[in-house]
């Protein structure tokens, strides 16, 4: 079960941002209010985080409880852990630093000075997923999950490249082939630096929401032929997808090469 694209297009880069800051603290906000707690994946690149800091700025920001959101990534570049190219470090910059979440629910990807190998920080982050997922179930023995080695994901934030990769997940290459496991190490990524860790595509899949943020022409392309329906091998974008919903929030430079036929016109005018 997976949510087919849903698409809609933003004006420029920075409205893109805030439109993307504006959904995900209404979903938060509305998640909390159901379950008490929310989840997120975050993503880096440079959209993923303009629009956490488009979250920071935006007054409506203090309407979640921080300290009760679960933060994940989808991907970490394997570096020391304060190098500034690190997701994590640009995304605390951006956000989680000004926000008053609790360290404890903030789940990063291994370092470089911590552990010997990208494959070994990946297979740590598996284990702090299916930690993860197993407290989830011991605090409600009834909760239904898609995966007993994943918690919940509510909302998974993804960039594109211009290559249409996510997370870590280059073309033609072992990561979006993998199969069978949670988390993946990627040696010899073609966007520097090499060496990083991500989820999976079997896991990125587990989400309830998928949300791929992509702005510029130069990434237009990638964006056609995800939406176009290609596969997901040579185009990682295009095996994205959300449970319950797939949202694809773009501005009109990356909307260039879109089929026509999968504009959702209410959409559009929403953001
Ligand atoms: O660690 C990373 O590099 C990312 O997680 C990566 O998947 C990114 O989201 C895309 O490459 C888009 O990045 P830009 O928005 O900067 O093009």
């Amino acid at each position: 079960m997976s949510a087919e694209p849903k698409v809609s297009i933003h004006p420029s880069q920075t409205s893109l941002a805030a439109a993307v800051a504006a959904r995900l603290i209404t979903r938060l906000v509305d998640v909390q209010s159901d379950r008490g707690t929310a989840t997120v994946v975050l993503t880096g690149g440079s959209i993923g985080t303009a629009a956490l800091r488009a979250v920071a700025e935006s007054p409506a920001h203090t309407a979640v409880d921080w300290s009760n959101v679960h933060v994940w990534w989808g991907d970490e570049r394997f570096l020391a852990a304060d190098d500034p190219e690190r997701n994590a470090v640009q995304a605390r910059a951006a956000l989680l630093d000004h926000v008053g979440v609790d360290p404890a629910k903030v789940h990063e990807f291994g370092a470089s000075d911590a552990f010997d190998d990208e494959d070994a920080a990946a297979a740590d982050y598996a284990a702090q997923l299916a930690a993860a997922a197993e407290a989830e179930l011991d605090a409600d023995p009834g909760a239904v999950q898609t995966d007993p080695r994943l918690p919940r994901f509510d909302v998974l934030l993804l960039g594109v490249g211009p290559d249409a990769h996510i997370a870590s997940l280059f073309p033609e290459m072992a990561g979006i082939r993998t199969k069978g496991s949670t988390t993946v190490g990627v040696a010899d990524a073609p966007k520097p630096p090499p060496k990083r860790g991500s989820l999976t595509l079997e896991t990125i899949n587990t989400a309830q929401e998928v949300w791929l943020s992509v702005s510029g022409s130069d990434k237009a392309g990638a964006v056609g032929l995800a939406l176009a329906g290609a596969g997901h091998v040579q185009v990682p974008a295009a095996g994205a997808r959300g449970l319950r919903k797939t949202l694809w929030l773009i501005d009109q430079d990356a909307a260039q090469k879109l089929p026509g036929r999968l504009i959702d016109h209410d959409e559009e005018q929403a953001g």
